[in-house]
């Protein structure tokens, strides 16, 4: 029995979780979650992910949330099929992936998240759109993507000179951003704007990004 991922494709934590197993060729089940239905918060869902968050893997008897959990589960299952996301085989370069996979988690996504939830959800649950937070984090993201900017003056990619989980992370994330007034932040630094050009001309980008849309024009 293959792999059952519950969410939605427009979720941006879903489709980490969709790029990684596209990326590995590896089978999956997608398991649409209700949310406008509440359903990530029924008992059902939350004995999958008692946080009530999509999205939630089951894997044989193995039942994973937090996404970037998920994908270093599929990562390191898969690690010697197709492409390798976490470069199992070189200790110090495996460091470096582990390294940007936290620099993801901890110093990109706080900022980012917060200006995607403001251009987006915060319209569509009729809240008013916070622009003190959207300039804050803009500014938090910019400081964040001129370490980026230096690092790539000496690796074509975050963790390397290979296209790793590392950078696989962000492609959700930042296809929303290019949504909103503030891709700028990208596009005004030109080792970050050609790293996101690469990252995201993969054929993994182009099967989880059109999905990933909240009606926005
Ligand atoms: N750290 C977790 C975040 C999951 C999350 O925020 N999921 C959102 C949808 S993705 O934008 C979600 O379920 N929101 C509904 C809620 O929080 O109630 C992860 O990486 O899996």
């Amino acid at each position: 029995m293959g792999m059952k991922l519950y969410g939605i494709p427009a979720s941006t934590c879903t489709a980490r979780v969709m790029a990684c197993l596209y990326e590995k060729g590896v089978d999956f089940e997608l398991i649409p979650v209700n949310m406008g239905a509440g359903e990530h918060k029924q008992p059902a869902f939350l004995n999958k992910n008692p946080f009530g968050q999509i999205p939630a893997l089951e894997d044989g008897d193995l039942t994973l949330f937090e996404s970037r959990a998920i994908t270093a589960h599929i990562a390191e299952k898969y690690k010697d099929t197709s492409y390798d996301l976490i470069r199992h085989k070189n200790l110090k370069e495996a460091a470096q992936v582990k390294v940007w996979l936290e620099v993801e988690s901890q110093q990109f996504n706080p900022p980012i998240s917060a200006i995607v939830f403001q251009c987006f959800f915060a319209p569509m649950y009729g809240m008013k759109t916070d622009q003190a937070v959207i300039d804050s984090n803009v500014e938090k993201l910019g400081k964040v993507l001129d370490v980026y900017e230096a690092r790539l003056a000496k690796s074509k990619y975050l963790a390397g000179d290979f296209y790793s989980l590392a950078d696989l992370h962000h492609l959700s994330f930042t296809h929303y951003l290019f949504k909103t007034p503030y891709a700028s932040v990208f596009n005004e630094r030109p080792r970050v704007k050609a790293w996101w050009e690469d990252i995201s001309s993969r054929p993994v980008f182009k099967k989880i990004s059109p999905a990933m849309s909240f009606g926005e024009k």
